[in-house]
């Protein structure tokens, strides 16, 4: 049976558990046993107080579940078992990640670039932006800044429709979103949720939602209710107020019927609730009523079979089945050709053509990124040359030029380190973009890599100039080109392995901190402050000195100033070659020239980039394959909680 005609997508999830594990709580269950699914055509909302699971259930059909937790049960798309691959299916989280140096124009209009396919036309590019920025309301605040921690732009609102605009540019065929109407006025909320719901054609649209207004509630096709992570109702949604009422529960006239089903299912707050004229009983025990009503109940049998109808699975042993279940995940990760096809998008080139003009424009307007760092380092470079100012060619220069050149490649370098809280900013947008399948990581390395260029070029060359003619450093441009380049590359290895720093420590102040550490411990095996001959053997001389880049860097700086110098040492009346100098002061390795240094600096930040890209992509490719594999371990849940047939006995 072909499910799957024009790439629509049925998604049905059975049996769906889901524990988080803690060391405080053991394990915890989340999700009980969740069955339901999402047909293409219709908008299906998942309501339920906070904390019930609905970003969790989002999460695990959206194969997005973070590592601290498992999962068990079958998720089927058109009927076969695969998870959800990255760029098949578009999610707007509950948080807004986006571009905060970008206008709304500004941020759609890019977006639609990288999203839209190269044999569409610009100007049809652009219409169809203006049209989603419409549909979303926010033609007024299209000039405005987004704005984020740098200063304020627009509005929380206005940030969640301009989330839901980019994601809805391309009319994914599968779209989740995650309380796309939090921060919205009613009327907002409806006219949001309208647009939505007007996509749905041929579209699976998965929403979870907290209070929906009557006429918002109306939009929904289906409803899966949920209360502390069990489904209390899975069906239509204008069947709701029936079945409610057919439990005993229903709703009084002129309320809001989700203000009804929340209330009477909220057991945060455990208030006692009305049955009848008399008795009162217990949030839990009416949640259990409900449970148990719509498990004996036709709609539950009919999703049962509906889902049963679709899985179709044949009856293995139940070890066999995990075990092939597995194998099938693990297959499909491994293999090319997911049944679920990719969105066409626009071309590698073009890519990377669009996030470079992004990511130059980003890094203009951000402050924090180049400008304030710049500012930083012309006052040191100032500093520096007036601590060393004309150091001349006496004796004592010699140790003034070897403190100068290795503060310079240490601690001018080492602050490098400065722009990392907006490149965290950046890989933020870029990890949501990526996830959602707009580009892949080659066109976002290359993208940082060439749009960091000018700005690197400029605060490695004017800081340099000054402190290098302040100083009185050998003159001629080669000898200037070399330095300047030296720190140029530094400043830019120091950015390329933040970038590997922040793929792996999620954290923004763990990340500097573990970055800070890193560089802090090559500087010390680098050969200055300890000879290169003088380094314990064990760890610091091999393999650390030679892997270090400051081992790198001061060579290129020391043989660049010391090579061709001629240092008077007035004591002995002598004429001191600058080679001796490299070679028995500062143990310098001479079979090699500075430009073989400067080189292989330069391969060290292809080296780092290409290894950022390797992380980038194993956590693509591994993740959900692991989770895949664990989530169909057998002796994966060890039943946290009772199943959802002992409730309802
Ligand atoms: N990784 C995790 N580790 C431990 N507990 C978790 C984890 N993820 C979710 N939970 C817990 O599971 C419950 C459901 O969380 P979830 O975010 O799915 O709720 P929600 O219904 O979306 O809530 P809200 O409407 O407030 O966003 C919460 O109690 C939450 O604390």
């Amino acid at each position: 049976m072909n499910m799957s005609k024009n790439g629509e997508v049925l998604l049905t999830w059975e049996d769906l558990w889901v524990t988080a594990s803690s060391l405080k709580d053991g394990n915890k269950a989340i999700l009980k046993g969740l069955t339901g699914y999402a047909k293409p055509g219709q908008l299906l909302a998942i309501m339920g107080p906070s904390g019930c699971g609905k970003s969790t259930l989002l999460d695990t059909i959206a194969g997005r579940l973070g590592s601290s937790t498992r999962q068990k049960g079958d998720i089927l798309i058109n009927g076969r078992k695969q998870t959800l691959a990255y760029g098949t299916s578009a999610y707007v989280t509950q948080e807004d990640t986006l571009m905060a140096t970008l206008t709304v124009k500004e941020a759609v209009y890019y977006s639609a670039e990288l999203q839209l396919p190269n044999s569409m036309p610009k100007s049809e590019k652009k219409q169809i932006a203006d049209m989603t920025m419409k549909e979303m309301g926010l033609q007024d605040a299209m000039e405005t800044r987004i704005g984020g921690w740098s200063g304020k732009g627009i509005s929380g609102g206005q940030k969640r429709r301009v989330s839901i605009c980019l994601e809805i540019l391309t009319r994914p065929k599968l779209l989740f979103l995650d309380e796309p109407t939090s921060g919205l006025d009613s009327a907002a909320s409806y006219y949001v949720m309208k647009t939505i719901a007007s996509q749905c054609q041929g579209r699976t649209i998965i929403a979870s939602i907290h209070q929906p207004s009557t006429e918002v509630f109306s939009l929904f096709h289906s409803l899966c209710l949920l209360s502390s992570g069990r489904t209390v109702y899975f069906g239509p949604a204008n069947a709701a107020i029936e079945f409610f009422a057919l439990s005993g529960y229903p709703c009084p006239t002129l309320q809001n019927p989700s203000d009804h089903f929340l209330k009477t299912i909220n057991s945060d707050f455990d208030q006692d609730i009305e049955e009848g004229q008399t008795s009162r009983k217990s949030t839990e025990e009416v949640i259990n009523i409900l449970i148990k009503s719509y498990s004996d109940s036709d709609k539950y049998r009919a999703v049962q079979s509906q889902v049963a109808e679709i899985c179709k699975q044949k009856q293995e042993s139940p070890y066999l089945k995990s075990r092939l279940c597995w194998l099938n995940d693990f297959l499909n990760h491994v293999q090319e050709g997911e049944v679920l096809e990719k969105r066409s998008r626009a071309s590698f080139t073009t890519q990377s053509l669009v996030l470079t003009r992004r990511s130059f424009v980003n890094m203009s307007r951000d402050l924090g990124y180049y400008w304030l760092r710049l500012a930083v380092y012309i006052v040191i470079a100032v500093g520096l040359g007036t601590i060393y100012y004309d150091v001349g060619f006496s004796y004592t220069s010699i140790q003034s030029r070897g403190s100068m050149l290795m503060f310079v490649a240490t601690f001018i370098t080492f602050m490098a380190i400065g722009g990392f809280s907006s490149f965290v900013e950046e890989l933020k947008v870029f990890q949501r973009e990526k996830l959602n399948g707009h580009y892949g990581s080659g066109s976002f390395v290359i993208a940082n890599t060439l749009s960091a260029i000018p700005y690197l070029v400029l605060v490695s060359f004017i800081p340099g100039a000054i402190a290098y003619f302040l100083t009185g450093l050998q003159g001629g441009f080669e000898h200037f080109m070399c330095f300047a380049l030296v720190l140029f590359t530094c400043m830019m290895l120091v950015e390329s392995l933040m970038m590997i720093v922040a793929s792996i420590v999620p954290n923004f102040l763990m990340g500097l901190i573990t970055g800070a550490g890193i560089q802090a411990v090559m500087c010390l095996s680098g050969g200055f402050f300890r000879l290169s001959n003088e380094l314990p053997r064990v760890f610091w001389k091999y393999p650390l000195h030679y892997v270090a880049f400051h081992k790198y860097a001061y060579q290129g700086l020391f043989k660049n100033e010391f090579e061709g110098l001629k240092i008077h040492d007035e004591n002995m009346k002598r004429l001191i070659k600058g080679e001796d100098i490299l070679k028995y002061k500062w143990e310098m390795d001479m079979d090699y020239s500075k430009w073989v240094d400067l080189a292989i600096l330069l391969g060290m930040i292809i080296l780092y980039r290409l290894l950022f890209l390797l992380l980038v992509k194993a956590g693509e490719k591994v993740k959900p394959a692991v989770r895949a594999i664990m989530s169909n371990s057998p002796q994966q849940i060890n039943s946290a909680e009772t199943p959802l047939h002992e409730f309802a006995a």
